[in-house]
């Protein structure tokens, strides 16, 4: 099976006629059941909104170091975190921390403390307010702009992943009338240094929500996606498009029958000092949903917020913020 077989590009850019939407959900369906993973062109994202969003955000991490710790994370505060911690210990892994700094901010980071205080009984990342930097000027802006696109398309990929289910285009649609999304810029710095024994970019994980929406450079690789016990597969990296993978709850909405992939970003080559941003949009149910597999009963389901924070706190120290 060919790297695109595994992970097929799927053109959505007809997607609003409605016999082209079956065909779609099929392609969808198929791709979810497969890897877990596939790549949309044709998303409808002007292309221009992408690159300021780029460009903003690398100029950003290329700030002097003392200009971008007033926006670092902080309890009670998203933010700039330094180290990510290492993504792998959300699967009981343990390695070396990922080579990588992350800017975040939560689509409830802007309501009051009251409100974000009551999105679950327990530390999770989405109850942080939100920072923004001063500097590039449209930093905020364009971070608004663009996920305020990146949620309408997210919203279309679950009418048609619901679809592609056999269910109401809108099942979906009451478990993320709250959701508690975040987007995130990876920067994955100058390697200067070799890495220590098992250090990666990113270590190997799964995401944990409905699913990722991410814009990766595409010139510049590392980003691989697991196909059997240890068989890495580069995804495709073509320019315009965006990387569409399932998360643990829509997996376990499905009973297993869409999987929920491991992904992981290597290092470059030795000597090769590129940096590379990636951008991911992390679409995650209302913290209160209950996801059961379809079919079973919500007894037979978990709290949604109950489960993401759980494993984000195994990555991040909860006293980080
Ligand atoms: O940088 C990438 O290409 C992947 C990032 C990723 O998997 C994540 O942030 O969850
Ligand atoms: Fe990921």
């Amino acid at each position: 099976m060919t790297t695109t077989d595994f992970v097929p590009v799927i053109d959505i850019s007809q997607r609003t006629d409605a016999r082209e939407r079956a065909r779609l959900a099929e392609a969808i369906g198929r791709a979810c059941e497969n890897s877990g993973f596939y790549v949309i062109v044709g998303h409808g994202i002007p292309g221009e909104l992408i690159d300021t969003m780029f460009s903003v955000t690398e100029s950003f991490f290329t700030l002097p170091d003392s200009e971008k710790d007033a926006v670092a994370n902080r309890p009670g505060v998203s933010g700039l975190r330094r180290s990510v911690g290492t993504t792998a210990n959300s699967l009981g892994q343990r390695t070396p921390p990922d080579l990588c700094e992350t800017f975040g901010v939560h689509v409830t980071g802007d309501l009051d403390d009251a409100e974000r205080e009551n999105l679950g009984d327990y530390w999770a990342s989405w109850k942080l307010a939100n920072v923004w930097p001063r500097r590039p000027q449209e930093f905020e802006p364009t971070w608004r702009a663009y996920l305020y696109s990146v949620e309408e398309l997210a919203e279309d990929l679950m009418r048609l992943s619901a679809l592609a289910l056999g269910l109401a285009e809108n099942y979906y649609e009451d478990k993320f009338d709250n959701h508690v999304s975040s987007l995130v810029a990876n920067y994955y710095y100058p390697q200067t240094q070799k890495p220590l024994p098992g250090q990666l970019r990113l270590g190997a994980h799964t995401d944990f929500g409905g699913l990722t929406v991410l814009y990766q450079e595409t010139d510049r690789g590392g980003l691989q996606v697991r196909r059997g016990d240890d068989d890495w597969r580069d995804v495709p990296a073509i320019p315009g498009s965006f990387v569409v993978n399932i998360g643990d709850l829509m997996a376990m909405w499905t009973g297993g029958r869409w999987v929920s992939t491991m992904h992981r970003v290597v290092n470059p080559q030795d000597g090769d000092t590129a940096s590379r941003i990636s951008i991911p949009f992390f679409f995650q149910p209302n913290h209160d949903a209950v996801i059961a597999p379809l079919g079973e009963t919500a007894d037979q389901g978990v709290i949604a917020g109950e489960w993401m924070a759980a494993k984000m706190r195994k990555i991040v120290p909860a006293d980080r913020g």
